[in-house]
């Protein structure tokens, strides 16, 4: 997404794909210790097996490893329920700059002794010391998961239906997801999806996860005709069965691959205040007229994380410049952030200031200096290139 793992110049690229055991599971705690290069998928498929999930999900399940989400602080599909992996990773093994292991791999839910080192290292992107080890908190495995994909007429039922969402299914609610009409016209296109509604200008996925499966499918099914009869939501399905569960999961989650597809893609990654969420949508279609070939706007709505890609036939030094800063520009305006979750890598490393003032840069700077003097961990990442 930003070029964080991608090396630029004369990097030394570091595998840890060999350190993929498993080092211990507490099934009454579900605190999950393993190394870094263990992947995603397999970990959850682990911990299922327990009756217990990993607290993210993300569509790079499959290939990507914990110790990469930990430094990325990825954020994915389960952030709404279950949150940052800064609240559920528990411990870690660092290997920091001159080779030393900093062993804060503990297992506890409570440490208030001194600052929280392994924070400094969550989204550090591998600039201040290499993960080597990780402890997680293992939420128990629902017994119940359902999903409702829905139509909605326009923005504004988009959010009235999600605070009717919250008020209806608060406790079960585990994912809030949206998408535009152009985003469901792409994965059609390109990867011949189909969409279980009628077409709509937005598109929500709702998913609950609970303990009772017949008081869950109740509280979603009171929930859809409330928002059916009351004209926010225009049409809408339902799955409770793993397998269409997954086919409308598909929907939201191939869309970046769908975009892929599409042309040269421009990806922004931007938290907003959801009122304002679509409104850069539909100020940059505007803006870049036929220039794009598709500005399309989705993602974490529950999260307040707006993804917004713009694709084009090739890049372009003109659209990216009709593009940046003013995307940048417009996001710090409402105090938002210019990397909701993909990190700033290599290419959105010089956009930093546009959501932490001077002082904090400077004061990250210090830490790099500290933790990496030579400045050999994921060099030419994160931190602003210097003037
Ligand atoms: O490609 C993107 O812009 C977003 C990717 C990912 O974070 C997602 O939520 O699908
Ligand atoms: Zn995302």
């Amino acid at each position: 997404m930003v070029g964080g793992s991608v090396p630029v110049f004369d990097e030394i690229i570091l595998s840890t794909a060999l350190m993929n055991q498993v080092i211990s599971f507490d099934e009454v705690s579900g605190i999950l210790v393993c190394q870094a290069g263990c992947v995603l998928e397999k970990l959850s498929q682990f911990v299922q097996e327990r009756n217990f999930i990993m607290p993210l999900d993300l569509g790079a399940k499959g290939s990507c490893h914990i110790g990469g989400n930990v430094a990325t602080n990825a954020g994915g599909l389960r952030f709404l329920r279950y949150g940052s992996l800064r609240g559920t990773v528990l411990g870690l093994e660092v290997v920091l700059a001159d080779g030393t292991i900093l062993n804060c791999l503990t297992s506890l839910r409570k440490d208030n002794t001194g600052y929280d080192l392994k924070q400094l290292f969550i989204g550090s992107e591998g600039t201040l010391g290499i993960i080597t080890a990780v402890s997680i908190l293992c939420p128990p495995q629902p017994k119940a998961v359902n999903v409702a994909f829905l139509g909605c007429p326009g923005f504004a039922e988009v959010l009235q239906t999600f605070t009717t969402c919250k008020g209806m299914l608060g406790e079960i609610l585990s994912a809030f997801e949206f998408m535009d009409a152009e985003c469901m016209q792409l994965v059609g296109q390109h990867l011949h999806l189909a969409s279980p509604v009628q077409d709509s200008p937005f598109y929500i996925l709702v998913e609950t996860s609970g303990s009772n499966a017949g008081h869950d499918a109740e509280k979603l099914g009171s929930f859809l005709e409330q928002a059916l009869s009351s004209g926010l939501v225009t049409d809408g399905t339902m799955a409770t069965d793993h397998r269409k569960v997954q086919a409308l999961w598909a929907l939201r989650e191939r869309i970046t691959e769908a975009l892929s597809h599409d042309g040269y893609v421009y990806k922004y990654d931007i938290s907003l205040p959801v009122e304002r969420f679509y409104d850069l949508v539909i100020d940059l279609r505007a803006r870049l007229g036929l220039q794009a070939k598709h500005v399309v706007g989705y993602g974490h709505l529950g999260d307040g994380n707006l993804h917004l890609n713009v694709t084009a036939e090739a890049f372009s030094e003109a659209l990216l410049g009709a593009l940046e800063p003013y995307v940048y520009v417009w996001t710090a305006e409402q105090r938002g952030s210019v990397s909701a979750e993909h990190g700033l890598g290599f290419k959105k490393r010089d956009v930093l200031g546009y959501s932490k003032p001077p002082k904090a840069v400077q004061l990250m700077r210090q830490l790099k200096t500290l933790l990496d003097p030579k400045g050999i961990l994921n060099p030419y990442k994160t931190l602003p290139a210097q003037a």
